[in-house]
C-alpha cells in the first residue's frame, strides 16, 4: 500500500512473488539453548559476533528504508534473542518512525520481557510474539537447554499485557514425545485470555539440531486433538500469505493457529526476506548462504534498494515444497542466525 508512494516499480521474484515482509535479526546471540535451534553441546557459551560486526542502528535504518522502497511494509525484529541487543528501544523508535512501515513486530523468548515490555511499547513496537514451548517448568527448562524458567516468561507476558500488547501471539514448537503433551494445557491456559497460541511444526532448519521427521507432529493431528476437547472452526487469513492457518473456538473463546511448513508448505505465497545481524540477505529460511548487503548499504538507500531488487528478481526458493525431492540437499543456515 505504501510502496507505490516510494517506488512505482516493485520487484517480483522468478516465481512472480513480490517482496512485502522483512524479518531482521538484530543479534545472533541467545541466553537460551533450545535443542531444536542452538543445542548446548554444539553452540559455545560465548558464541556470537563481536558487537562491531553487527549492523549499526544507522545501517539498519538505511536498510529498512531501502526495503520499504521495494514494497516492504511489514517488519519483524528477531534474533538470537533480540532483547539482548543493547538499546533496543532506541532502535525500535527509529524504525517505528519510518514512513511505510505499517506493521512493526518482534519475536522473543520472553525471558527478559518483564523488564523491557513497557519501554518497547513506548518506543512504538505494536505486535509481540513470545515463544512458549511448555507450561510444565521441567519440560520448559529442558527445552531452553537448562537456561530458562517458565515463570519468567509468564511474568514477561503479563508485563507485555500490562504495557498494552494485545493480542500477544504465543508460539510453541511441537515435538512428538518431547512436549506434545503440553499442547492442551497451553490451549486451556490461554483460551479466553485474548492471546493466540500457535503451534509450529518442528522444522529441519540448520544442520546441528539432529532433526528427525518422526518427531514432527502434523498440524492436522494436533488440530484434531484440540477440536475433540474444544470444537474449532476455520477462519480466513488476516492477509494473503499469512503463515499460520487460523481456527476459532466455537464457544467464542478466541483462536489458535498452526504453522505447517512441513506437512503443508506455503512457499507459493512467500513474500519474506530475511537479513542476519551481520547484514546478510537470505531469500529463504533454508537458504544455503546469504548475500552480504553491507557494502551496498554504504552507498545509500537508493543504490542499496536497486541492488536488493536485482537479487530478489533472481529468487526462486521453495525449499519446503521440494523437501525430500531428489537432488535437494541440506546445507542450511542455522535458525538462530536467520531468526526464524
Ligand atoms: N518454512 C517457513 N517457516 C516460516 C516462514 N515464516 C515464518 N515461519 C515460521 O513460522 C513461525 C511463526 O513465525 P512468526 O515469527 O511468529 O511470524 P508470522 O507467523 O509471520 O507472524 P504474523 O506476522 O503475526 O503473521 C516461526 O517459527 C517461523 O520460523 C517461512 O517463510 N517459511
Ligand atoms: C530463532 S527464534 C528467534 C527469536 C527468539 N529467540 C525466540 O525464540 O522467540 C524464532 C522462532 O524460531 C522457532 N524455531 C527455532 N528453531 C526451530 C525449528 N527447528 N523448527 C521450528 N521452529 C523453530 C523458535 O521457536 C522461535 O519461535
Ligand atoms: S529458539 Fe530463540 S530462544 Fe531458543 S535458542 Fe533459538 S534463538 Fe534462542
Ligand atoms: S521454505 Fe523458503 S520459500 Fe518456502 S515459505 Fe519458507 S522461507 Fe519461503
Amino acid at each position: 500500500m505504501n510502496a507505490a508512494l516510494h517506488n512505482p516499480i516493485l520487484p517480483v521474484d522468478a516465481l512472480r512473488r513480490p517482496l512485502r515482509d522483512l524479518r531482521l535479526s538484530v543479534i545472533e546471540a541467545c541466553n537460551f539453548r533450545c535443542p531444536y535451534c542452538m543445542p548446548a553441546d554444539q553452540i559455545a557459551e560465548d558464541h556470537g559476533l563481536d558487537a562491531a560486526s553487527r549492523l549499526s542502528f544507522d545501517e539498519i535504518e538505511t536498510l529498512v528504508r531501502g526495503f520499504v522502497r521495494l514494497g516492504v511494509s511489514k517488519l519483524r525484529l528477531t534474533g538470537g534473542e533480540p532483547l539482548l541487543r543493547k538499546r533496543l528501544p532506541e532502535l525500535v523508535a527509529r524504525l517505528a518512525a519510518i514512513e511505510g512501515i505499517d506493521d512493526l513486530a518482534l519475536t522473543t523468548n520472553g525471558s527478559l520481557l518483564a523488564k523491557q515490555a513497557a519501554a518497547l511499547r513506548d518506543a512504538g513496537l505494536r505486535r509481540l510474539t513470545v515463544s512458549l514451548d511448555a507450561l510444565d517448568p521441567g519440560v520448559f527448562r529442558a527445552l531452553s537447554g537448562g537456561r530458562g524458567e517458565v515463570a519468567d516468561v509468564l511474568a514477561g507476558i503479563a508485563a507485555a499485557e500490562e504495557a498494552g500488547f494485545a493480542p500477544i501471539k504465543l508460539n510453541c514448537v511441537v515435538q512428538r514425545g518431547v512436549n506434545d503433551d503440553q499442547a492442551l494445557p497451553l490451549v486451556e491456559r490461554f483460551r479466553g485470555s485474548g492471546h493466540i497460541v500457535r503451534f509450529i511444526e518442528y522444522m529441519d532448519v540448520g544442520t546441528c539440531n539432529g532433526w528427525d521427521a518422526t518427531r514432527v507432529v502434523p498440524s492436522a493431528e494436533l488440530r484434531d486433538r484440540i477440536h475433540a476437547r474444544w470444537p474449532l472452526r476455520p477462519l480466513d487469513p488476516n492477509y494473503r500469505g499469512e503463515v499460520a492457518s487460523r481456527y476459532a473456538f466455537e464457544d467464542g473463546q478466541g483462536e489458535v493457529g498452526f504453522v505447517s511448513s512441513v506437512s503443508a508448505p506455503f512457499c507459493g505465497d512467500c513474500h519474506r526476506a530475511r537479513v542476519s545481524a551481520e547484514g546478510k540477505l537470505y531469500t529463504c529460511l533454508f537458504a544455503g548462504e546469504g548475500r552480504d548487503l553491507r557494502p551496498m548499504l554504504a552507498r545509500g538507500e537508493i543504490a542499496f534498494s536497486e541492488h536488493v531488487a536485482e537479487l530478489w528478481s533472481r529468487r526462486a526458493d521453495r525449499y519446503s515444497e521440494l523437501r525430500g525431492a531428489a537432488g535437494v540437499s541440506r546445507k542450511h543456515v542455522e535458525m538462530y542466525l536467520i531468526g526464524g
